[in-house]
Parts: C-alpha cells; structure tokens; sequence
C-alpha cells in the first residue's frame, strides 16, 4: 500500500440516476464500473481505451472532481473520502491535474507570475520571497526563461504553454499529476519534446504520472505499465511491452491494430 501512490479498489461513478422531474427513470450511465488498480510510486500508469470507456471520469475522481457512487480511493496513502472532507486544496496538495489543452487551462487575464502564484500561495502558503525563488526554479525545471513572468498565455506556443502548465502543477509540490492527453493538441515536433521533459521531471522530482492517452505512440514512449478501459472497465492491465507484444485481451488487440502510428514509427 505504502508503495502506491494511488490505489483505488472497485471504483464504480454512475451518472443519471434517480428520477427526472417528469418522473421517468433516468438511463444511468456507469461511466467507472468496479475498478481496481494501482499507480505505484515512481512509475508512469498509462490508461488507455476509446471516448467514453471512463478514462476522463476516473481521472477526475482522482482530484477530487467527481465524487464515487462507490468504492475506495487512496491517494499518496490518504483516504480520499477524508480528503473530500477538508476540501479541494487537501487534493490538490498530493494530485495535480495537466490539462489536454494547456492555453485553454491558463487564465488568460491573467500574468504567468499570477498563475505560478496561486498554487504557491494557497496550497503551500509561501511568502512573496520565497515564492519569487521558486518561480524562478520552476520556470527553469521547464526549460522556459524568467521573463516569462510578465507575460500572458496568449503569447505563448501550445508547447510553452504546455510547459508552463507543468510548472504549474508542480508548483503544488504534489507528487502525483494526472496527465490527460498532455501532447494532443501540440505540433508532432513538439510533442516529443515535451515528452522528454516530462521524463525529466519524473526522475529529477521523484514523480508518478497517470496518463490518460489515446495515443499508443506516447503511451510506449513513456509508460511503464497500460491498463486498457472499455466500457467503465479495466479489461487489461500488464507492463508496456507486454501489452504490446502479447496483448492478452481482443479489444487491446484491436485497439493496437487500428495504430497505424505506432507500427509505422517502428
Ligand atoms: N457529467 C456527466 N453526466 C452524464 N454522463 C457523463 C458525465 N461525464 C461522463 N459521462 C458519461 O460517462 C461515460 C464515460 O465518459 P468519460 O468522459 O469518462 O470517457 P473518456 O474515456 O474519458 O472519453 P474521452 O476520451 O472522449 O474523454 C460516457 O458515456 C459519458 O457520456
């Protein structure tokens, strides 16, 4: 358990329940249907599976977005429901989230100084001094120049973009990011990019990453272990290789199959 940086056991998030004000029965929706599985400290969980198996849901349960229908969350050791308790900043201390689209996540009235200080104030409550030096260090664990400070999201590349919205996740100092498709919507010269600094990270930090893709290509270049999702259900969970070279189960098969990408990056 001590090991794991999130465990969750029979996880189940319905939507649609109860009665609509006409008094029909709602379709309920079992978005996550009785997941069980792990994200072990120091690796890269990536959860794959096509729009609308759950991976979104799922994610969002993790930071405390979505409340369960059922089941157990234990992140960074901690009891979720208790977290709930305290409140999203209780969350947001042990589990960031990096957003599919890292311009739209950044709020553009805003300065990156601004940015960069929210979490630094409200979540670690650092004083101005010490939250302009960790600014600085952020900004160049990101490889992105100090006057970057001054500026607004719309000045930016999706990469850069991207990149801030990492050293915004990091300035949490949370140890766990959910990372939801975090190269999607960058240029293909891009995207590898920020993927190796995202490997950086890792290792320099000490991170756990849970990454949602579509993509297998990214999944293979940085995951350590997949689990596939169908229908709110893990269907096959095993080491990134394995599930490559023997996927066991005949979504997964189809799943690799239909990655022309992936085969074609061989
Ligand atoms: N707030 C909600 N209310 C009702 N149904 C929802 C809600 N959120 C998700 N769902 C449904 O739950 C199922 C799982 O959706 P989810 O977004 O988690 O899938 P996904 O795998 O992340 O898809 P995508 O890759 O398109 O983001 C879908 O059928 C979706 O329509």
């Amino acid at each position: 358990m001590t090991d794991n940086a999130i465990q969750v056991r029979e996880l189940t998030k319905t939507f649609g329940e109860g009665r609509s004000f006409l008094g029909r029965e709602r379709h309920v929706v079992r978005a996550v249907d009785g997941i069980s599985l792990a994200l072990r400290s120091g690796e890269t969980l990536a959860v794959v599976g096509e729009s609308g198996s759950g991976k979104s849901t799922l994610a969002r349960m993790l930071v405390g977005l979505e409340e369960p229908t059922s089941g157990e969350m234990f992140i960074a050791g901690r009891d979720a429901a208790g977290l709930r308790r305290r409140g999203p900043r209780a969350f947001g201390k042990i589990v960031q989230y990096v957003f599919q689209d890292p311009v739209a996540s950044l709020n553009p009235r805003r300065t990156i100084q601004d940015i960069l200080e929210v979490p630094l104030k409200l979540l670690n409550g650092y004083d101005a001094g010490r939250r302009r030096a960790r600014m600085t260090e952020l900004l160049d664990a990101v490889h992105m120049p100090a006057d970057t400070l001054n500026r607004y999201p719309h000045e930016f590349s999706g990469g850069q973009a991207q990149r801030i919205a990492i050293a915004r996740a990091l300035a949490a100092e949370a140890q766990i990011l959910i990372l939801d498709e975090p190269v999607s919507a960058l240029d293909v010269s891009v995207q590898a990019q920020v993927l190796l600094l995202l490997q950086d990270l890792k290792r320099r930090f000490g991170l756990s990453y849970l990454l949602i893709s579509h993509d297998l290509a990214v999944v293979e270049a940085i995951s350590d272990r997949v689990a596939v999702m169908l229908l709110g259900k893990v269907v096959e969970e095993a080491p990134v290789q394995e599930v490559f070279a023997r996927p066991q189960n005949a979504y997964t098969r189809q799943l690799i199959a239909s990655a022309p990408k992936l085969r074609a990056s061989e």
